[in-house]
């Protein structure tokens, strides 16, 4: 699926709540934090909010810095992003802030499912997406994968009242333990960043590595990074780091001793599926993986048959790893090189 890079964005009270239950709107963030939501704005092509956060807040989602406005203008793109919501009952009032110019789309009445909106926007030409709540749309993004990033703002207060809305509602979150990214402080709030889909996350840092590698007529650029079971990197490499002949994964696995005890539980991650044949050494990547005990690969595209047939997954969950390929992020891969196009 084509859709934007999704960051979802909110700030809630150290209980865990986004609003207090009465019709006023509670301000979280402080002047500093504002001043950091809205870089964020500024740096989005398009702003998603709920219906009801519409209906209850009444906000304007633009760029409120004339600086950050004339910049995007001076980019040749329009001074606020496009701003998008989504409603299943229509109920919204055309006085609304939202409406103030015809710089916004909204999806439904009826309900749209939202795999439908994020391709539409990406038709629009919406590259990165910028969430700003509430309740429901954080938790429809989140339990459905399509959120890349969060940036959450705690800032210290208490609302102490469960009628309020909390960051996310119930549901089947199947993030697993997210990557924490970077920790700030802005005034007196802790902005957190993470990155929900750890697999998505490890295979984006690959993708980073295959662009270091020197350039080959006759031989792909790969990243390859190695992750242990708590989370932590272990050590990461791209093609011909050191070698011309060297992979990915070799150029990673020759950082550590071979009998490292963290590999017997570790993941390899590789923008490239790992081979299973090699002209130029006698030993294939994914026989190095299984040689070395590490019981799962995760990996974005299979091997083209451009240079040799490539038979890794197959090789590998024969001899009993975990192969998980994501071809979500095959696109990323294939923008690296026009060898894979
Ligand atoms: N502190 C913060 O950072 C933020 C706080 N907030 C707070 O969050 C609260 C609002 O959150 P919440 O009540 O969860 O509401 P939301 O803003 O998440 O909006 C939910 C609405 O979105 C629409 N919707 C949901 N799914 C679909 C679908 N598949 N197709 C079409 N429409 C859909 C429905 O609109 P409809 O009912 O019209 O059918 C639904 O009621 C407010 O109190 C607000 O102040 C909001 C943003 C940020
Ligand atoms: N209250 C709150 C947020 N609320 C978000 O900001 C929106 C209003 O912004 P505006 O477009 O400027 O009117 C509101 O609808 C909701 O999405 N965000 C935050 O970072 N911190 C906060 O404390």
């Amino acid at each position: 699926m084509n859709r934007p890079y999704t960051i979802l964005s909110a700030a809630m009270s150290v209980d865990g709540y986004i609003d207090d239950a009465t019709d006023d709107r509670l301000i979280l963030s402080g002047d500093e934090d504002w001043d950091r939501v809205d870089e964020l704005r500024a740096s989005v092509d398009a702003i998603m909010v709920g219906a009801n956060t519409i209906r209850r807040d009444n906000p304007r989602l633009g760029v409120r810095s004339d600086e950050r406005r004339a910049e995007r203008e001076a980019r040749g793109l329009p001074a606020n992003p496009l701003r998008v919501t989504f409603t299943a009952s229509g109920s919204l009032d055309k006085e609304a802030a939202f409406f103030r110019d015809d710089n916004f789309v909204v999806y439904g009445p009826p309900a749209v499912p939202l795999s439908v909106v994020v391709e539409d926007l990406a038709r629009r030409g919406v590259k990165r997406l910028m969430v700003e709540g509430g309740s429901a749309v954080h938790t429809a993004f989140l339990t459905q994968n399509l959120a890349d990033e969060i940036q959450l703002a705690v800032a210290p207060i208490f609302v102490g009242d469960s009628r309020a809305p909390r960051f996310v509602q119930d549901g089947q979150f199947g993030t697993g333990r997210m990557v924490l990214g970077d920790i700030q402080r802005v005034g007196d709030v802790t902005v957190m960043q993470f990155f929900p889909d750890a697999d998505r996350y490890w295979l984006r840092v690959c993708i980073e590595e295959s662009r270091k590698c020197p350039p080959s007529e006759t031989a792909y650029p790969v990243g390859a990074v190695i992750v242990a079971a708590d989370g932590k990197e272990i050590a990461r490499g791209y093609s011909r780091e050191t070698d011309p002949k060297a992979h990915a994964e070799e150029e990673a696995l020759a950082k550590i001793p071979f009998n490292d005890p963290r590999l017997k539980t570790a993941t390899i991650y590789s923008s490239l599926e790992p081979c299973s044949t090699r002209m130029s050494r006698p030993r294939s990547c994914s026989q190095w993986i299984i040689d070395a005990g590490i019981p799962r690969v995760v990996f974005a595209l299979r091997e083209p048959s451009r240079f040799v047939i490539g038979e890794g997954f197959e090789v590998l969950a024969t001899a009993g790893v975990t192969v998980v390929e994501r071809p979500d992020l095959a696109p990323e891969v294939k923008n690296v090189s026009s060898l894979y196009r």
